[in-house]
């Protein structure tokens, strides 16, 4: 049974497919004649069983959880990052508290698996209602299943980065256009069928050709970099941030009851200045236009528009008071 809700690993990614795991898991169980195997994933406090073979005698299904408290086998295998082979468990006090002894397990044969960097994933292992007699042979071929599964891992590692590559901007390290095209109609639609508020903030630093040109371009990239860093200070978790192109940025923020945009627009052009007197680069300010999603059937791009517009006219404005 595979645990489809909770686990991480997305199959739209494509690369990747729990199934070809379950199926490993299926066949494994067959040819050990045993009732039950997993794949188990450790996470910071419990062992999470993400694949369980499919017989009725097996007692957990995918999406168990055992304590990281717990005396458990799997436990054992990370610790020592080594195979582990209990044919008797009940005539090896060590595991007289263990609750899958109380469950009835005798038997458990399980191995390490790693992510490419050599940090743990969790284990990969078979158990019996019985003792066994497994032969050398059977510790070989989990370990030759086990390779395939760690070969998923660095496929799927590949994928994560190159997906976060992809859509990152190399120098501020926030999301780039295509990201933000991407990730900002998802937004918009989820908040349709939601109802919370969107607002778009389109930020344009003043006077950023003469700071290039004064004080060379590696002084514009710092200022890049600080405005990405004070977005990320000033704003929530849940807001997309990005860089559109050069030194336009845009922020999308998910409106809570008592937030004025205008607050978090004059938060942000302050924090920035401050920010970029604190790393010695010359101080120059934002002009920040919005929009607030108006009618349920207006678009990122549209959106988009209304608060490059804003902050056009808020630039002229600033620009005629100087
Ligand atoms: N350092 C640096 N400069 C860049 C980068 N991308 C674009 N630029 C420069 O950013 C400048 C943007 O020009 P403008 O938007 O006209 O500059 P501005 O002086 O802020 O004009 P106003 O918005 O009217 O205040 C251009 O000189 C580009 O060459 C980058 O990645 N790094």
């Amino acid at each position: 049974m595979l645990e489809e809700n909770k686990w991480t690993f997305r199959r739209a990614d494509k690369q990747f497919s729990l199934e070809k795991w379950q199926k490993t898991i299926d066949l494994m169980t067959d040819l050990f004649s045993a009732p039950a195997g997993f794949i188990v994933h450790k996470t910071d406090d419990v062992y999470r069983i993400i694949v369980s073979s499919e017989q009725q005698e097996n007692p957990y299904d995918a999406g168990a959880e055992l304590s990281a408290d717990d005396n458990i086998f799997c436990k054992k295998v990370l610790r020592d990052m080594a195979p582990l082979y209990v044919d008797h468990a009940s005539q090896d006090s060590q595991w007289d508290d263990s609750p899958l002894v109380k469950d009835g397990f005798e038997s458990y044969l399980g191995v390490p698996i790693s992510w490419p960097s050599g940090d743990p994933f969790g284990t990969f292992c078979v158990m019996d209602f019985k003792q066994t007699h497994y032969q050398p042979s059977f510790l070989e071929l989990i370990e030759q299943l086990r390779d395939m599964v760690e070969d998923d891992l660095a496929l799927l590692d590949n994928f994560t980065q190159m997906r976060e590559i992809a859509m990152l901007d190399s120098l501020t390290n926030i999301y780039n256009r295509r990201a933000i095209d991407l990730l900002c109609q998802h937004k918009l639609n989820i908040s349709k069928r939601l109802g919370f508020d969107i607002s778009c903030l389109f930020i344009d630093i003043n006077s950023f050709k003469p700071l290039n040109d004064t004080y060379g371009h590696e002084v514009g990239d710092l200022a890049l970099i600080c405005l990405a860093d004070t977005m990320k200070e000033c704003l929530r978790e849940t807001d997309i941030i990005g860089r559109l192109g050069g030194d336009e940025f845009i922020a999308l923020l998910q409106v809570q009851p008592g937030d004025c945009i205008d607050s978090i627009a004059d938060k942000l052009n302050t924090t920035f200045q401050v920010n970029l007197e604190k790393r010695g680069i010359p101080v120059t300010s934002l002009s920040i236009g919005s929009g607030v999603i108006a009618q349920p059937k207006e678009n990122f791009a549209e959106l988009l528009k209304r608060a490059d517009e804003d902050m056009y006219e808020k630039k002229q404005a600033s620009k005629a008071a100087r």
